[in-house]
């Protein structure tokens, strides 16, 4: 099968969790939780992530983020910058609400595959894309990071992988989304600390690309890197970045019931729902 049908195609026990209208938001007409605008100077779209306060991702984010992607594609767009409407937080991850405490089991399990999904639609997208990280970026926030192609940050702002310190293990195609940024020592590095690293650690190891001062230097700085495609083209830098990422996507979608099951039977423990309790809890003392 080739790889676009693949991207298209996900097994019928997926396709009827992610097709059922179950887990709709009751406010989704209301409030946008992803915006998108166009950069007239530049036909680059960009998407906002816009779940108040800060962006931690919810099933009905993550639902509405894959619209947006489905959309972007029809519609062949030159590029997608990817960035945070919150003030400070590109965004917190997972929102842990949907993993604490002791998460309904049919809502994880939507929960879950449309996380996959979002992560095979943007890592696996055809258009090129950017992650503006004008705010911190831990856990799922890194993740969208580092599935977009190049990464652009603010100073003074943490990201990485944080799930090892709170007992949780993360899922091999977000390893295999690190490994495809940074070589495999310094990816293991960072996943078995757990360390968030601030943006000129993040930068002098990899992780990002390049550090700018504002939001306007970062338009900048992402239209270099869209420009670097002016001469390619489309269909032929679409297929190539896609033969690159397959086998990973590829093996996601073989496995996302299994995998759902798997970090279900994870969360579900009494262990772990202790440890993400407890984390939860200190989240919520530190301000007081
Ligand atoms: C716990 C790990 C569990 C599972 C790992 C699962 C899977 C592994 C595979 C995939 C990778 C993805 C994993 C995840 O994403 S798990 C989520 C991990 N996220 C974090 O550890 C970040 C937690 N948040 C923060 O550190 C700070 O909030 C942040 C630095 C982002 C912003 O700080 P700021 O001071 O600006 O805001 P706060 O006052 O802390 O937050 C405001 C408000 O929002 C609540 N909050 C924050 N983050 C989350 C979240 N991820 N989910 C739900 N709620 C969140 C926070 O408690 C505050 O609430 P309140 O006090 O009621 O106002």
């Amino acid at each position: 099968m080739n790889f676009s049908r693949l991207l298209k195609t996900t097994s019928a026990l997926t396709s009827r969790w992610l097709c059922s209208g179950r887990f709709q938001s009751t406010s989704a007409a209301a409030q946008k939780l992803v915006d998108v605008s166009v950069d007239s100077k530049t036909g680059v779209s960009i998407v906002s992530l816009n779940r108040k306060p800060v962006n931690s991702l919810s099933l009905e984010l993550f639902k509405e983020f894959c619209g947006v992607m489905d959309d972007l594609e029809s519609e062949k767009v030159r590029g997608m910058i990817l960035k945070s409407s919150c003030d400070n937080v590109f965004s917190s991850g997972l929102d842990i609400t949907e993993l604490y405490p002791h998460p309904d089991e049919d809502r994880f399990h939507a929960f879950w595959l449309w996380f996959q999904e979002t992560w095979i639609k943007l890592y696996g997208s055809s258009f090129p894309t950017v992650a503006f990280i004008n705010g911190h970026a831990p856990a799922g926030g890194c993740v969208l990071a580092i599935s977009c192609e190049y990464r652009i940050m603010l100073p003074y702002y943490k990201i990485g992988l944080n799930e090892a310190p709170v007992g949780i293990v993360a899922p091999d195609w977000v390893v295999n989304s690190l490994k495809s940024v940074l070589a495999s020592r310094k990816a293991e590095q960072l996943l078995t600390s757990g360390r968030l690293l601030d943006t000129q650690e993040a930068f002098d190891i990899g992780l990002i690309d390049k550090i700018v001062n504002n939001e306007e230097e970062a338009l900048a700085r992402s239209e270099e890197f869209f420009s670097t495609f002016d001469n390619v083209p489309k269909l032929a830098r679409a297929l190539t970045k896609q033969q690159v990422r397959k086998n990973e996507i590829s093996k996601l979608i073989k496995n996302r019931s299994n995998d759902a099951k798997l970090f279900l039977n994870h969360i579900l423990r009494p262990e772990t729902q202790k440890i993400i309790g407890s984390y939860f809890k200190s989240l919520k003392d530190r301000k007081k």
